[in-house]
């Protein structure tokens, strides 16, 4: 089953438009899991248990492991939800952009070491830097358009023939990019006027949105302006405020995650029709 179906069925099977992102901070880890080599790996599988019927999808972010040296870590838990959620979709987030046979080796790195079934990359060097990844044509490919940062700005709203720089990344990768069908763009939902903005330009296209939770994106505005016409097309991104939950009285932090989780995921759902 290639992404974009294995997506569609998570949206179906669990109800959810919620994508559960991973981004393991050590200074924040549970302090059970102090001091143990694969304290990485527990925690991010207890999260997991924690949430899977509520998800779309997972996003490990590669950072948060590679700045530790902990890619080894990463291997285990892709494998993890592989095999024992593999109707779950698995997308790494690395955002990679680089000339053709580097892309080529990232995207190795991404299909083939950590078996993502989706890899985000920038469009800064141009197709020929994101065709690469499209020599996998049952892996999601998900370009950055409307970033969640503040920043973002900078470069994504420069004036280009009369419109900004993101709605000329939306429609390129629509029009011209996704030959296989298989591509997906990012936008914050911190700027849900550019969610709607995109949403018009790229169809039923998937959208992955960042920015809810931590970032303080409007879960309602950001459903109303993202929704295809069947309330589906988003894997709406939360990571910190579900693993870093606070527990209430009689819960650990993977049942903490679980509640924020749940209610992420219920208002969310609030607002995908009518
Ligand atoms: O525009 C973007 C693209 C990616 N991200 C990533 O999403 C998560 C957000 O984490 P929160 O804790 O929910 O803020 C993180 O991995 C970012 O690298 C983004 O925030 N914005």
């Amino acid at each position: 089953m290639n992404f974009i179906n294995k997506l569609s069925a998570a949206w179906a099977r669990n109800d959810s438009l919620l994508c559960v992102g991973l981004d393991p901070d050590l200074a924040r880890l549970p302090a059970r899991l102090e001091g143990q080599p694969d304290a990485i790996v527990q925690f991010c599988k207890a999260i997991i248990d924690a949430t899977a019927d509520l998800a779309c999808a997972f996003k490990p972010q590669i950072a948060y492991f590679a700045a530790l040296g902990a890619e080894d870590q990463l291997e285990e838990i892709c494998a993890y939800l592989r095999a024992t959620y593999p109707h779950i979709p698995l997308v790494l987030d690395a955002k990679r952009g680089d000339i053709g046979a580097t892309a080529h080796q990232y995207a190795r790195e991404a299909f083939e070491r950590y078996g993502a079934d989706a890899v985000t990359v920038s469009p800064y060097m141009g197709f020929d830097s994101v065709e690469p990844y499209m020599e996998w044509p049952d892996r999601g490919v998900i370009v950055l358009c409307r970033t969640s940062n503040a920043g973002g700005s900078d470069l994504q709203f420069l004036d280009v023939g009369g419109r900004p720089l993101y709605q000329h990344v939306a429609q390129l990768v629509a029009e011209k990019w996704n030959r296989n069908g298989q591509c997906a763009l990012v936008v914050g939902a911190t700027f849900p006027d550019e969610i709607a903005q995109v949403r018009k330009l790229v169809g039923d296209m998937p959208l992955l949105i960042p920015g809810v939770g931590a970032q303080g994106g409007d879960v309602e505005a950001t459903v109303k302006a993202g929704r295809t016409a069947d309330g589906a097309g988003m894997m709406i991104n939360s990571s910190r405020a579900i693993l870093y939950a606070t527990p209430q009285e009689g819960e650990d932090f993977a049942a903490a995650a679980r509640r924020v989780a749940r209610e992420t995921r219920d208002a969310i759902n609030a607002h995908r029709r009518g």
